[in-house]
């Protein structure tokens, strides 16, 4: 894996904004994207600058089960206000959290990802290692998947909701097997609540207990850090 620290996380996005000029440069077509509070600097940034997607496609990691399009904590939502209301793709890809069919919306989602094979995987983590919404556990070679979200993330995204009870307790997320066939794979992390989950990730086993240690299997990973989320790492 590639580790950059940056003393903070405007830093850090500002270098994502190069790194993804660089990859439009470099002819990236398909664009995996993340959500939560870890990516929303570099998305301003984004916004702020000259890159164009408008001829791209972006696939989204993950959406809350039972929240529509236009609810103001769906992930479509934070989608449109955080980056596509000024840099649209093409194509934007996201799960629809408020299908009365799962099983038919799991397939459809995973013929996207056969169409769009991704070029590169942006990822945040969870404070348990989940990348997208893969919880400890999740099978290694899973496709989209409808999961249940363990107490630790319901109650760390609690911070985006009134209150705890209006916490979706499910999603669909794509699978630990659709994020590693991304050609490349950058993962973001801000913040010392991170660093344990970091550590594993670096130096731990590979094992579904910490999600994000299976990314030492892909020959292609950025981790980008600030001091504090890399503090644990020797
Ligand atoms: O960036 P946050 O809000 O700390 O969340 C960590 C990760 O967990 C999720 O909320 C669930 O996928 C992601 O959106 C994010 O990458």
């Amino acid at each position: 894996m590639d580790i950059k620290v940056f003393s903070n996380q405007v830093e850090a996005s500002a270098f994502l904004v190069d790194q993804y000029k660089q990859l439009l440069a470099d002819g990236a077509e398909v664009f995996g994207l993340a959500t939560g509070g870890t990516p929303e600097e570099f998305y301003k940034q984004l916004g702020e600058s000259d890159v164009d997607f408008s001829d791209k496609v972006s696939i989204n990691l993950d959406e809350y089960y039972g929240l529509t399009p236009g609810h103001p904590k769906s992930y479509h939502y934070y989608m449109e206000d955080k980056l596509f209301h000024n840099k649209p793709f093409a194509q934007s890809f996201i799960p629809k959290g408020d299908t009365d069919d799962v099983e038919a919306e799991l397939e459809r989602y995973n013929g996207v990802l056969a169409d769009h094979p991704i070029d590169v995987q942006l990822l945040g983590i969870g404070t348990n290692g989940h990348i997208g919404f893969n919880e400890p556990g999740s099978p290694i070679d899973g496709q989209t998947q409808f999961v249940d979200l363990t107490q630790a993330t319901i109650e760390a995204n609690t911070r985006f909701f009134e209150n705890i009870d209006d916490v979706p307790t499910k999603a669909i997320s794509m699978g630990l097997g659709s994020i590693m066939a991304a050609k490349k794979i950058i993962l973001i992390a801000f913040g010392d609540n991170k660093a344990d989950a970091i550590e594993k990730t670096v130096n731990g086993p590979v094992t579904t207990d910490v999600p994000a240690s299976i990314l030492q299997n892909h020959d292609d990973v950025t981790l980008v850090l600030d001091e504090a989320a890399a503090a644990k790492l020797k």
